[in-house]
């Protein structure tokens, strides 16, 4: 009985050294960056990073200045902050930088997803060609289409269309979205009503996965959530397979090029079912949640509303809703609204917050714009988190906290693209889509869907908010580093279309 107690203790003793090992030993190295491996062996500050990285983040740039290594688990990570040092990071030509190691770790564990060789080739150039340009223009058209069936049903508008209707804003714009994105890159069967039943079941399981989702990354689920996460992945492979849905038509080209050339690789069925599933939430996880922001934003500073408006009215010309030339008028309008798309620009400002991640291939040293070098030791990550380091500047951007319409708009109407910081212009001014080799390949198509989604809302309908001095709720903690952020609560709001004449 002893020696099973020892036995067992001393298998627990060999378990937890092993743990603690990677950063009970690590010391700071000369040329090294700040080393703060925090005070719990084998955590490190994982627990306050996952709690609220943000406030974590500027309490280790405040101790440490602009570049810091923590430990995070079992692993180290370099963050930095300043933005004018990123073009080595983000362009780093000799790849000892390397984004796709990071994202495979991730895709692996998230979505079930063995990737390929070739994956980011593939995604790279499906996205080039049917995400961009000519390709783009027709998938705009099918958006429309599709997000004329969600607003306003498979028969056009009712009756009681005019009539006002409440709903939570946040969900609102989600739920919308959604449905209009889904299904238009995953296609349509011919009865309408089913797809939209069916885009409503896939969006309430979607969302439960979402909810799920940051702490599923973090590894702290529940056992019972654990199982949920296992039973909602199951289920995605299945609702999205193409095996399953024979009768689906008008499945975007940038998905069927991409199954395509991943089947010719050699990707089996079951890999292909979870491959839609990271394509779908790669797709849908934000445009939804941005467009609440920058309609709710739009809500609460009227002067936007009005500008935003009158752009909208002169670049549609007062097309009446359902009228069949309006469908290829709007997508045209797209290009020419920069008032909206300077909106656009500053509710990304505000609210994406995504983490950029790279893991060193080689001892490498960073040459900072200051002149100062850190080296960074093979296998640590390099991290960058522009929200705190660029988004929020008040160098970079003066009051950063609000929300100025026109803030990415020059005098005469152009599009700002000059910023500085410490007097010298920085490429990295906003950085909603991530940058260099993993930048965001959708980002064309998500601004496409999310200027329509505006659009057509403050043209074709009245908003109010239910209590229109509800404050803009504060960012949920828990999504900070995971994309664009979500609200800590739903704001009510009410909706009705206009009158048709
Ligand atoms: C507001 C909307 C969106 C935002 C803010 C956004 C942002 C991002 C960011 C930050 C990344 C990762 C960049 C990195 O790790 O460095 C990313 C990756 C990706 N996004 Fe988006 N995205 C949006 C919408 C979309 C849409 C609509 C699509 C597709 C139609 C899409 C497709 C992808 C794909 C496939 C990747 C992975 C790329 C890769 O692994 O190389 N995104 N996105």
């Amino acid at each position: 009985m002893v020696i099973w107690g020892l036995v067992l203790a001393a298998v627990l003793v060999a378990i937890l050294g092993y743990l603690c090992l990677p950063g009970l030993f690590r010391q700071r190295k000369p040329q090294e960056p700040p080393l703060d491996k925090g005070s719990i062996p084998g955590l490190g500050h994982a627990m306050a990073f996952r709690k609220n990285m943000l406030e974590f983040l500027k309490g280790m740039q405040a101790k440490h200045g602009d570049v810091f290594t923590v430990q995070l688990g079992t692993q180290f990570f370099t963050f930095v902050m300043d933005p004018l040092s990123y073009g080595p990071i983000i362009r780093n030509a000799k790849k000892s930088l390397d984004f796709t190691q990071y994202a495979q770790e991730l895709v692996q564990k998230v979505f079930g997803y063995q990737p390929l060789e070739n994956d980011p080739v593939v995604m790279h150039s499906a996205s080039t060609k049917y995400l961009k340009g000519d390709g783009l223009e027709e998938l705009n058209k099918v958006l429309l289409d599709r997000m004329f069936l969600v607003l306003l049903g498979p028969r056009g508008p009712g009756l009681d269309a005019s009539c006002w209707k409440e709903d939570g804003l946040f969900h609102f714009c989600y739920n919308s979205l959604f449905k209009a994105g889904y299904l238009s890159l995953f296609g349509c069967t011919k009865d309408k009503e089913w797809d939209l039943l069916q885009a409503e079941e896939i969006f309430k399981k979607f969302r439960r996965f979402d909810l799920l989702f940051p702490r599923f990354v973090y590894s702290l689920l529940g056992p019972l959530e654990w199982i949920e996460v296992g039973q909602l992945q199951r289920l995605f492979h299945k609702m999205l397979s193409v095996r399953q849905n024979p009768e689906k038509d008008g499945v975007s080209n940038w998905m069927n090029y991409m199954r395509h050339c991943l089947g010719e690789c050699g990707c089996s069925q079951d890999m292909l079912d979870k491959f839609n599933f990271m394509m779908l939430w790669a797709s849908q996880g934000n445009t939804g949640p941005t467009a609440f922001w920058a309609l709710l934003f739009l809500l609460k500073h009227p002067e936007a509303m009005q500008a935003v408006k009158e752009e909208a009215a002169e670049v549609m010309h007062g097309t009446k809703l359902g009228a069949t030339q309006s469908f290829t008028f709007l997508v045209s309008a797209l290009q020419r609204t920069p008032v909206l798309d300077s909106a656009m620009e500053e509710t990304l400002r505000l609210v994406a917050a995504p983490t950029l991640l790279r893991v060193v291939q080689e001892d490498y040293t960073l040459k900072m714009a200051s002149g100062h070098e850190y080296l960074l030791r093979h296998g640590d990550r390099v991290a960058i988190f522009p929200y705190l380091s660029v988004h929020m500047d008040p160098d970079i951007h003066p009051d950063p906290s609000t929300f100025k319409y026109n803030r990415f708009l020059n005098p005469d109407g152009s599009r700002k693209m000059n910023f500085y910081k410490a007097g010298k212009k920085t490429h990295y001014y906003n950085m909603p889509w991530g940058s260099g080799v993993s930048i965001c390949p959708g980002r064309f198509f998500a601004l496409s869907e999310m200027k329509l989604f505006v659009l057509l809302m403050v043209t074709y309908f009245h908003l109010e908010l239910v209590d229109p001095d509800t404050p803009a709720p504060p960012i949920d903690p828990r999504r900070w580093g995971f994309g664009v952020t979500q609200p800590s609560y739903e704001v009510r709001f009410r909706y009705r279309l206009k009158p048709m004449d």
